[in-house]
This record gives C-alpha cells, structure tokens and sequence, in this order.
C-alpha cells in the first residue's frame, strides 16, 4: 500500500456540532483526488487538519507514515496549501514574499533565486515581481499565493477552491501548472464545486455531505461529467455544483 496520508476515525466537532464524522481514509502517492460536497458539509475543516493547520477532535492522520500531531513543523514542509487566505504579506513585493517563504523553508539561496524566477514565470506575474502585493488586484495575489505554495515542492499540495478570483486566462494558466506537476513528486486534493473540472482533471473523487463521505471512486469508474454530476445530486440533493 502506498498511501502518503491516512485518516483514522478522523472526527471534528465545533461547541457542541459534529462537523466531521469518523473519517477513514487513504490517499495514494500521486493521486489527484477532488473532494466535493455541499456549503457546509465539512471540506475545509478536513483539509485544514489534513494539512495540520487544525487538529482533529478524535482520530488520527499519519503523513508518510508519521503522526501529524507529533511532529507538525517537519511534516508541514511536505505540505502546500492555496486557499481564500492567500498567507502573502502586504507590504512586501512579490519577490520579497517568495524569498521569505523560500528562507523560512530552508530553501538554499542560489536554487530559492532560480525556483522564484521559474514560479514568477509560470503564474505570469514577471512584470510585477517588485511591486508590493498591496498593489495587486485578488487575482493577482491568488497567483502568487500558488507560487508561494509550490516554492518548496511540497510532496502534497491541498487546493481549497484555488479558482475562486482567476479570470479565464489565469484559471487556463493554473490549470496548466497544476497538470504539469509530476505525480510521482506530488499528490494533490482538491476541494471544488466545478463537476466538469473535476471529471477532467482528477483520478480519484470523494462525496462528503454533513461530516461523512458518502461516495469514493476513481474516476476511471465515472463514464462522463453527467454521470458525475447525477451522482453528486443523488447523494448530495442538491445543485450547488455545477
Ligand atoms: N472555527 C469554527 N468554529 C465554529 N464552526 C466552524 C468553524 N469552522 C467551520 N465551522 C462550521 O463547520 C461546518 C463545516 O464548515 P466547512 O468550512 O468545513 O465547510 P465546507 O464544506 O468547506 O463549506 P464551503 O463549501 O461553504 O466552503 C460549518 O457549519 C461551519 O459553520
């Protein structure tokens, strides 16, 4: 079994409310896993504590084989994260920011220069690599926030809605770093509501509706979107997905 993170019993609650419910589950070495599930029903709460930015209420996650609560700060360094909260200081430029995050890294400075130009390039933000981040519009900063999350070549990147404020060329752009990373370097979960992305991009889907996941199967089991997207509404009931 090559499962790079496991999930045992994995439980969430928030006060009084259960949030996530017994989670069990496995992710393989270079999945590509999207993970769906209505307003609510527990995806971001999951990544968060898949990615030890949260602790479960019960349960545990090994990473690599490794317990995530007993040694957060090296695994985190196998870890990348694009979410709505992009982690970019304001008053830095873009560059400044990438060198931060490459230091606190360890990254060794020659190769941290040569990886920020690379990244700079790929989410096409060369012409503005010294200007402050409070001068970028969202979309801008959501592109180097993904720069910032793959700066350390994390083993796992978790993408919580990494398309919310792209425009149509940028979302193409990203599309295209995230399908040319090589799946023998990382594995990637993505939380999502966009069934045909999902249906084109991705080789494992995951339900999760109120805490519990309710459907897990690779993709190659799903004949089309529309297949998909009925069995999305079949479990979930409703059409918040599209
Ligand atoms: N820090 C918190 N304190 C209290 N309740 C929380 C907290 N974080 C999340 N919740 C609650 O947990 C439930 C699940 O939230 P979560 O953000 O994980 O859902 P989601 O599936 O990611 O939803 P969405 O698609 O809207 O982003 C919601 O009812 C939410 O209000």
């Amino acid at each position: 079994m090559d499962a790079i993170l496991s999930l045992n019993n994995v439980s969430k609650k928030f006060g009084n409310m259960p949030v996530l419910k017994g989670i069990d589950l496995d992710i393989n070495k270079g999945d590509f896993v999207a993970l769906l599930g209505s307003n609510g029903a527990g995806k971001t709460t999951l990544v968060k504590i898949m990615s030890a930015l949260s602790s479960p209420s019960e349960g545990t996650v090994m990473v690599n084989g490794n317990d995530i609560s007993k040694d957060q700060g090296s695994l985190r360094s196998l870890i990348g994260v694009i979410s709505h909260e992009t982690y970019l200081y304001n008053d830095l430029t873009a560059v400044e920011n990438l060198r931060f995050f490459g230091q606190m890294y360890g990254i060794e400075s020659k190769k941290l220069e040569v990886r920020i130009n690379g990244l700079l390039e790929q989410v096409e933000l060369v012409k503005r690599a010294d200007d402050r981040v409070s001068t970028f519009s969202r979309g801008m900063k959501q592109r180097l926030s993904i720069a910032r999350a793959l700066l350390h070549e994390p083993s796992i990147l978790f993408l919580d809605e990494p398309y919310t404020g792209l425009d149509q060329h940028a979302a193409h752009t990203f599309e295209k770093v995230l399908l040319e990373l090589d799946p023998k370097d990382t594995t990637r979960l993505m939380i999502t509501h966009d069934i045909n992305r999902t249906y084109n991009m991705c080789d494992r889907v995951i339900i999760l509706d109120k805490g519990s996941i309710v459907f897990d199967s690779l993709m190659s089991e799903v004949t089309s979107a529309e297949e998909l997207r009925n069995i999305y509404l079949s479990h979930v009931g409703n059409n918040d997905t599209f």
